[in-house]
């Protein structure tokens, strides 16, 4: 007979269990469901008799099963990735099956190191583009949030769309962060109402759903119109296998595509240079030796994707800021066998969550977790630890296409702008949301001093 322990959790209130802490602040409510309960947990969440159990998991050990080893038990059929391909379609980040095999078939040749590397110079012009507007500042001081996630959004439109849609901002930035409350919210709901009726939260996530729809047809539209098919990014790629006989790809394919690389493309890191620059404006010291880096490798010259491996601390920085503020705070699944995870029964059917936001603070692997401290990343110190402690891009089958290119472009942008400024933070805490991603909830402030260059 197994022997296997049933799995400890909150009991929450009476009427609704610990629904009201998800709502309330759910990174909190997983930060104390493990300090209190430990590595794997059980949420229940809603009415009883409509009470949902969630599995959590706060281990290394528990996410390399879920993501990799196990992964076959585990599946994105759960209703937060129900919501979000309702909302956003049935794109790379979402599909799953044979209309997965074949989308990750396609657009892989895209992401390889080496065709990433190619986006060196491009990315490199977008963040000096960021570095020149910053002169004009007023009283020199920025939101480093609404500035990363310009900057991300265009470099993304730029390099996988091959447009340039200044409006994209403002659309994105108005849209994103209602259907991320939205996706959130009916995710965690015991009952969801039918989208179709037209309560305020309901009409306000249709029209944001439609307005990102327009924004992708018109994305799609202006490249049609502006160039022949022999293109290489990404939409040249998406459009030719739309209009290949065997019907590789349907229109409604191409745009949910558009949509999911547009989102996952930009909103995630900005997040992590949000908080890198954020954290160096509040650490002068380590902002120092990161720009003594910078100014010695790269003197004058424009930074190249060679230079991600010769700027170490830099990378150590990000890697600091990537663990506290992980941007896909939860990685959620569905259970479809019943399994153990870290040697506790789940059950098919239920819901699991994968938690970096609390892995990355498990004080099995981090040392007094709340502290900034990129010296966490030395090669030495990584080597000693389980691969899944730091895993913000996930893992296995399902990790991140886009790591690469979100390390590339963070470093790039990062070297670009320690080496035109100084950056002083003017807030301290600031308030989180997660929704679909982690995102800056108010303004994270910065002051800029320009510097002579090297
Ligand atoms: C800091 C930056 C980023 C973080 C933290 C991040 C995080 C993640 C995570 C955790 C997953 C796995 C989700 C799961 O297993 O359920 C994922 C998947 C994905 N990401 Fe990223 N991501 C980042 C940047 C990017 C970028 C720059 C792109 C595109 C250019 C991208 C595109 C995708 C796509 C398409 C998937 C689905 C991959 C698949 O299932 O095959 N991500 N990302």
């Amino acid at each position: 007979m197994s022997t296997v322990t049933p799995v400890p959790g909150p009991k929450g209130s009476l009427l609704l269990g610990s629904l009201p802490d998800f709502r309330r602040d759910v990174l909190d409510a997983y930060l104390r469901g493990w300090r209190e309960h430990g590595d794997v947990v059980r949420f229940a969440l809603g009415p009883p008799g409509l009470r949902a159990d969630v599995y959590a998991v706060f281990s290394a050990s528990g996410a390399q099963q879920v993501l990799a080893s196990r992964s076959a038990n585990f599946r994105k059929d759960n209703k937060f990735y129900e919501e979000i391909r309702q909302s956003l379609g049935n794109g790379l980040l979402t599909s799953q099956d044979e209309d997965y095999v074949r989308q990750r078939r396609l657009v892989q040749p895209l992401f390889t190191r080496r065709r990433v590397d190619g986006y060196a110079d491009a990315l490199y012009e977008e963040a000096s583009s960021v570095v020149d507007a910053w002169r004009d500042a007023p009283g020199s001081v920025v939101d480093l949030s609404e500035e990363m996630t310009r900057f991300t959004l265009r470099a993304v439109t730029r390099i996988l769309f091959g447009a340039d849609i200044e409006a994209a901002v403002d659309v994105v930035r108005r849209s994103f962060p209602v259907i991320g409350a939205y996706t959130r919210d009916r995710g965690t709901a015991p009952v969801a109402v039918p989208r179709q009726w037209p309560t305020p939260a309901n009409r306000a996530a249709a029209r944001a759903q439609a307005d990102l729809y327009a924004l992708c047809d018109r994305i799609i539209a202006e490249r049609r119109a502006a160039v022949t098919d022999d293109g290489d990014d990404l939409l040249s790629l998406l459009s030719r296998a739309a209009s290949e006989e065997d019907g590789s790809l349907d229109a409604d394919e191409v745009r949910d595509q558009v949509l999911v690389f547009l989102l996952a493309g930009h909103e995630t890191t900005a997040t992590s240079l949000t908080f890198a620059l954020h954290l160096l404006g509040h650490h002068p010291k380590e902002q120092q030796r990161a720009r003594e880096e910078v100014d010695r490798v790269l003197g004058g010259r424009p930074p190249v994707a060679a230079d991600l491996d010769r700027l170490p601390y830099l990378t150590q920085v990000l890697k600091e800021a990537m663990r506290l503020y992980p941007a896909a705070p939860a990685i959620g699944r569905e259970v479809v066998a019943d399994t153990e995870v870290d040697g506790f029964p789940v059950p098919a059917g239920a819901t699991l969550l994968v938690v970096p936001w609390v892995i990355h603070r498990n004080t099995r692997y981090w040392e007094d977790p709340e502290r900034f401290d990129p010296e966490r990343f030395t090669p030495e110190r990584e080597a000693g630890r389980p691969r899944y402690a730091w895993m913000p891009f996930g893992g296995g089958p399902r990790a991140c296409i886009g790591q690469h290119f979100s390390m590339l472009e963070s470093v790039l942008a990062l070297a670009t702008f320690l080496r035109a400024y100084e950056v002083e933070s003017l807030d301290t805490d600031i308030p989180l949301d997660a929704g679909i991603t982690l995102t800056a909830k108010a303004r994270a402030r910065a002051r800029l001093t320009a510097r002579q260059l090297p």
